[in-house]
């Protein structure tokens, strides 16, 4: 049996074999630059992970690998019992993962509403109702629906940027750094949105942030990574308070 098929031990690196995403060992990086070696971890379903480290460990390589824009050169991605590691980007969201990137990626000429509709035109086969359900989620920006996205706050950018990925009404969210540069009410915001859409959307999350408190506040699993390897995961339940920061170095 080949390194890259080998069978991972579903108890390292607080993976489970229940988890609806399970990245395993998985090797990448930036066409000759290898960024992550080994990296394993587990979303549990209808739960979040928060994936936490410092800048340039690799946490959004890792999130990128997941959806598909850098190619996993060893290892695997188990999406809801399916490898999808060698599947093309557009297909790994018609399974159901959703992904809103650092720099938010919204279409700054259009509008709140054209933003959101641009994602519904491009998947016929999504519900009607997933721009509704959207905005329901974030109705400060009902208010904002005929306003370009290049006029938004960063805060307001953020939530449509969530809102946008929300109407493909995915099974897993990939939320990078979404508290980066946004003043603390919005951020309470988000942290509401984010604990509702769990509540009630029953979505899994992979969360990388490096505000720790935002993060572990959400999250029940975490892991901390450390030049492109994963070098602490597990529960946050019954987590030591300090554990993380130490290993952040904060
Ligand atoms: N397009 C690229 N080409 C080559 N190297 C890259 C590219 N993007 C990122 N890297 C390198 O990959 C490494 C990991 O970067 P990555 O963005 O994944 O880290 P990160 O943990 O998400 O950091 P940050 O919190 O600053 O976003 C860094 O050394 C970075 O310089």
């Amino acid at each position: 049996m080949s390194a890259a098929t080998a069978p991972v031990d579903a108890t390292a690196d607080g993976l489970r074999s229940d988890d609806l995403l399970r990245v395993e060992a998985v090797d990448g990086g930036h066409g000759s630059t290898a960024v992550l070696f080994g990296v394993s971890l587990g979303v549990p379903r209808n739960g979040l992970c928060c994936l936490m480290g410092r800048n340039g460990v690799g946490k959004s390589t890792v999130l990128q690998t997941i959806v598909g824009l850098l190619k996993a050169r060893r290892g695997r991605v188990i999406f809801d019992g399916q490898d999808i590691t060698k599947l093309r980007p557009y297909d790994r969201a018609r399974a159901g993962i959703a992904f809103v990137p650092q720099g938010r990626d919204c279409f700054p000429q259009l509008t709140v509403m054209e933003n959101m509709r641009v994602v519904q035109e491009a998947r016929r086969d999504l519900p009607r109702s997933g721009i509704d359900d959207a905005l329901d989620l974030f109705p400060r920006l009902k208010d904002l629906l005929d306003r370009p996205a290049g006029f938004l706050s960063g805060g307001q950018m953020q939530q449509l940027a969530i809102a946008r990925a929300l109407v493909t009404q995915p099974k897993l969210l990939l939320l990078d750094e979404p508290t980066e540069g946004i003043q603390p009410s919005i951020i309470l915001e988000i942290e509401d949105a984010i604990a509702q859409l769990k509540r009630t959307a029953g979505l899994s999350i992979l969360l990388v942030e490096q505000y720790v408190d935002f993060a572990l506040r959400l999250a029940e699993r975490y892991a901390v990574m450390d030049g492109g390897r994963v070098v602490d995961a597990g529960d946050t339940a019954g987590l030591e308070d300090g554990h993380v920061r130490r290993l952040l170095a904060v």
